[in-house]
């Protein structure tokens, strides 16, 4: 048998019926061979940040893999497609945003693919839901686990949804 890794992935949307696409997309992605949910987070409304757009819906999961990091990507590209995602103005509003953050203990910085995902650090829409189920998870390029990198990010505008 192929040994498997952990990935960390991050899910967002801010158009159409958001948490009916974000469930559907962990449903697509733990289809495909090599790829296996093990934990996926609540979902949290939380405050766009860029450019004025809606609320998003954000959450994380977490799967094992027995695909490279680039054949993930591709997987994520490919669902993200799916989900009917065309507009690609940086930071704009999007119906699905899958993001890689994390792949066992490996940092990579090609033109195309950056892991650890280069602005996790700074992202309460990120750091909340992953603390969730990754609590001890040491992000390789700060050293840091996550409980401590979410203990210091605002996190005024990420709401659990339903508690509000
Ligand atoms: N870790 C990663 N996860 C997802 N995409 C990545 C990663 N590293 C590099 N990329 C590249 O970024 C592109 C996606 O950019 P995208 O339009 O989603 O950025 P964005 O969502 O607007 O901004 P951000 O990257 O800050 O979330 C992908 O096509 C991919 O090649
Ligand atoms: N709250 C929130 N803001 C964002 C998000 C996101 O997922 N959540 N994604 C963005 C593009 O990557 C830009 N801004």
């Amino acid at each position: 048998m192929k040994p498997s890794q952990s990935a960390a992935i991050a899910l967002g949307s801010n158009m159409g019926d958001s948490y009916k696409t974000l469930e559907a997309a962990i449903d697509t992605l733990a289809k495909i061979p090599g790829i296996i949910l093990q934990a996926k987070s609540s979902w949290y409304r939380t405050k766009a940040v860029g450019p004025p757009q809606p609320d998003y819906l954000n959450g994380c999961a977490i799967f094992q893999v027995e695909i490279p990091p680039v054949l993930l990507l591709e997987a994520l590209l490919r669902t993200e497609k799916k989900f009917g995602r065309v507009r690609r103005e940086q930071w704009g509003p999007r119906s699905l945003d899958l993001d890689l953050l994390l792949y066992d203990d490996i940092i990579m910085d090609t033109p195309h693919l950056q892991i650890p995902h280069p602005r996790m650090r700074s992202r309460a829409f990120v750091l909340i839901p992953l603390v969730e189920i990754a609590p001890d998870w040491v992000e390789p390029i700060s050293q840091r686990v996550i409980r401590d990198l979410a203990s210091e990010v605002d996190c005024s505008g990420v709401h659990l949804l339903n508690s509000i």
